[in-house]
């Protein structure tokens, strides 16, 4: 039976189950992840997608392994870990957040190596723990975000308000909750949200079958629009701001976040439309110094040229297929963190918690 749920991940002592995306919004199935090869698999061919729970996915799918694996020695252990997430991270380019977790979670376990009071099994506990712990996180850091968000929308106002945005960064794209999406779950909890549009987000459709599932699944008061109204939005409703997430934020603020983010940013720009980027802060990459550094990843071009098993493109027609772009940071009005909200040309005083 088709039972709706907003749950991505399941997991429980090395046991996980994601929501398979490529079916939704028809079919609310899971696919077990029985190790990590499944898990870059599951993100690599979008099963599982948006940054955050990305790099959860990839990480729990190393815990998986680490359940039922034992090990000689901890060097062993550590080489072993190594490996693997070396491997995860090539599943999909632009999102920096399983690259920053693994780097986290590298970083520990040589730590752990070198502590003599620790034994070959308790770094094994200790990482399935350091693991496992990312899912309650992500949680809590998005409802921060959801705060800090929501708070900067009204400014001290209680005025209902029109949102829009694109893509999905809600529960699908996260533990729970989400990060821009977060901010209107936060809005429409105090009952200030007069409208969510979110755009279809061509041509792999996460607003129109994602978000678009969340926001009817949660009863926000919510309009599809296509990728190419926004424009006319802007003319013809007063939306108060536009909040998306981000796949990574260079150091300077330029933000990669999903195709067509940058020329909504525009058009917020010439609108004077106020265009949040909310985003936890393993989306920053204080290495990358501006977004000209970031790898943007490109589809096939039969996520392009087909809806499902059907081909709409004329046939001979070759297809540019950016799953990202990259907004200047001189277009976004914030990035809203579980920290709080930042200049984008500010960056740097989110260095002590990064
Ligand atoms: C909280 S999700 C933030 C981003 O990852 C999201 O906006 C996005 O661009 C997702 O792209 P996707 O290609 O669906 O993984």
């Amino acid at each position: 039976m088709f039972r709706k749920t907003l749950k991505s991940i399941k997991y429980k002592d090395g046991d996980l189950e994601i929501l398979d995306q490529l079916l939704l919004p028809a079919k609310s199935e899971y696919k077990k992840i029985l190790d990590v090869e499944e898990g870059w698999e599951a993100i690599h061919n979008m099963h599982v997608r948006g940054a955050p729970a990305i790099a959860i996915v990839g990480c729990l799918s190393v815990a998986v392994e680490l359940y039922r694996n034992s090990f000689d020695s901890k060097e062993e252990q550590h080489d072993y870990l190594t490996k693997k997430f070396d491997y995860l991270v090539t599943a999909r380019p632009t999102a920096v957040n399983l690259m920053k977790e693994a780097e986290i979670l590298t970083e520990y376990s040589s730590e752990m190596v070198v502590n003599s009071e620790l034994s070959t099994e308790d770094m094994r506990i200790c990482l399935i723990k350091a693991i496992e712990d990312l899912l309650s996180k992500d949680i809590n850091d998005n409802k921060a975000i959801g705060t800090f968000g929501a708070d900067e929308i009204l400014n001290g106002q209680d005025s209902p308000c029109i949102i829009l945005t694109h893509c999905n960064t809600g529960s699908l794209a996260t533990a729970d909750y989400g990060t821009a999406l977060g901010v209107i779950r936060t809005l429409h909890e105090r009952s200030l949200i007069e409208k969510v549009y979110c755009t279809e987000t061509r041509p792999y459709m996460q607003g129109a079958r994602l978000t678009a599932y969340e926001l009817v699944y949660e009863g926000i008061p919510s309009t599809l629009i296509c990728d190419s109204a926004v424009a006319a939005l802007f003319k013809n409703a007063k939306v108060t701001a536009v909040v998306v997430g981000a796949d990574r934020v260079a150091a300077n603020g330029d933000t990669a976040n999903k195709i067509g983010t940058y020329q909504i940013a525009v058009l917020a720009r010439h609108h004077n439309v106020p265009f949040y980027v909310c985003a936890p802060l393993s989306s920053i990459d204080f290495d990358i110094k501006s977004g000209l550094d970031i790898v943007i990843e490109e589809r096939p071009e039969k996520e392009m040229a087909f809806i499902g098993d059907t081909r709409i493109a004329a046939q001979g027609i070759t297809c540019w297929n950016p799953a990202f772009d990259v907004t200047p940071g001189s277009l976004i009005s914030g990035i809203v963190t579980e920290k709080g909200v930042f200049q984008p040309d500010k960056l740097e005083d989110l260095l002590p918690y990064s």
